[in-house]
């Protein structure tokens, strides 16, 4: 289904990003809390968005955003930071150490933060014994590490072994790109309400999604609270649109939290149900969902197994629990907490939902099956599983693309990487098949 733009009524204007100038590097209190959030990943392997949740209610919204984009910054460097540290370090430094000497490093290679400033904040956060050790490994950095940094190959270093053989199996040297995407600033995606209008200094991508600059914090976008728009990378928004939903027809999102595509569904007029089996998430979606003033009906259910009274959906739209590995530059946890021992599990509960997706379905119903993931066997493995279940593909036209043609595959499923677009600020890797079924 082509994007619909709708017509412009009002301009609305946003506070400048980041309004808080990098003088004296990020505001106190951040780097604490960039340290609880790196614990988290590192020690405890609990993704980043839950520690983010757990910071302290009181932390101000600025101090909280400034630990997030710190603690981002030496998640998505990691391997690379560790080699311009490791000549200065005789022995394994205790993990909290280790985590400060990261996020000192970051600061002063990738964040821009004055040397004496990145220098001082870090020695003040680390334990007394160890502030000698860190203020001279970080002055040594400050002086010597852009120099180690530029002579590494930190697109390797930067990622898991595992999937660089794995994204080189499936896209050859596009894994070099794909690596270089993961390193570099995200801006913010939108979707836009019908009849809203774009916030100030949104640039429109030609799939229909709206960009705005890295940094922008969306809460702060007049028109958020009012429901104007949704957080969605321009590729998550792509499975929903080729689900091309009529206005009446009876809609099933599948796994549906936090909404962005079930509110794609509702607003293009669908009677839309949306499962989610997880009960925080499920109220999550209902919250966003409000904000929109978007009426769906919410099931808490496993949707492997969900069968409503009435079941004969005009389409639905599974987009699979999978490894998450197409959104890393947007969730830098993940090549951090992802292990090769997780895709084969999620490959069964990702048949197992196809199977109970095609069921739900009226003959001639469409299905759309997507995951944000870059491994092969989450995406185009399961074309011929389809088949077994009664799905016939139903190839996307070059037509639904507009300026991601490369994003097209043979056989008309869609396939994209986060190296594409690479001069418009890049894109999420996502997977997207069609089916009708007979
Ligand atoms: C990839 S996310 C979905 C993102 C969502 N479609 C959106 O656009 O915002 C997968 C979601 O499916 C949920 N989930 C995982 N397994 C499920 C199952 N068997 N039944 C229902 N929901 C499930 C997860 O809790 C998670 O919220």
């Amino acid at each position: 289904m082509p994007p619909t733009n709708p017509p412009a009524t009002k301009r609305v204007t946003a506070r400048p990003p980041n309004a808080r100038a990098n003088r004296a590097g990020p505001p106190p209190g951040t780097r604490s809390a960039a340290l609880a959030l790196l614990a988290a990943v590192f020690d405890r392997h609990r993704p980043l968005e839950e520690a983010l949740d757990q910071l302290p209610a009181a932390l101000d919204p600025r101090d909280r955003a400034a630990a997030h984009r710190l603690a981002a910054a030496v998640l998505r460097h990691a391997g690379s930071l560790d080699a311009v540290l490791e000549p200065h370090l005789r022995r394994q430094p205790p993990p909290v150490v280790r985590a400060a000497l990261r996020m000192g490093a970051a600061e002063l290679l990738h964040l821009g933060t004055p040397a004496h400033a990145a220098v001082d904040a870090t020695v003040a956060v680390v334990p007394r014994p160890f502030a000698g050790l860190v203020n001279a490994v970080l002055r040594k950095v400050a002086t010597e590490g852009a120099a180690a940094l530029a002579a590494l190959d930190a697109e390797r270093l930067d990622t898991p072994p595992w999937l660089w053989s794995a994204w080189h199996a499936a896209y050859g040297p596009a894994v070099r790109g794909i690596a270089r995407a993961h390193r570099l600033p995200v801006p913010l995606d939108i979707t836009l309400a019908p009849g809203a209008t774009p916030p100030e200094g949104a640039e429109q991508l030609p799939t229909g999604s709206w960009r705005l600059p890295e940094g922008t914090r969306v809460t702060d976008l007049p028109g958020f609270a009012e429901g104007a728009f949704w957080v969605q990378d321009a590729a998550a928004a792509l499975p929903a649109r080729l689900l091309g939903v009529r206005p009446g027809e009876r809609v099933a999102d599948l796994c549906a939290a936090p909404g962005g595509k079930t509110a794609q569904l509702a607003a293009a007029g669908g009677i839309v149900t949306a499962v989610e089996r997880e009960p925080k998430r499920a109220a999550r979606l209902r919250e966003n969902l409000a904000r929109l003033h978007l009426a769906v009906g919410v099931v808490e259910a496993d949707a492997a197994t969900w069968m409503p009274e009435e079941a004969g959906f005009d389409a639905v739209l599974l987009d699979a629990p999978c490894s998450a590995t197409g959104i890393i530059r947007r969730h830098p946890d993940i090549p951090h907490l992802k292990r090769p021992k997780d895709i084969a599990p999620l490959v069964e509960a990702q048949a197992r939902l196809l199977a109970q997706a095609a069921r739900l379905l009226r003959p001639g119903g469409r299905l759309v099956l997507a995951t944000c993931s870059l491994q092969p066997e989450e995406g185009e493995a399961h074309l011929a599983r389809a088949a077994t279940f009664g799905l016939a593909p139903d190839p996307i036209a070059p037509t639904e693309l507009p300026g991601l043609r490369t994003a097209l595959m043979r056989g008309g499923t869609l396939r994209t990487r986060p190296d594409m677009w690479e001069e418009k600020g890049g894109i999420d890797g996502f997977f997207a098949a069609r089916f009708r079924k007979l």
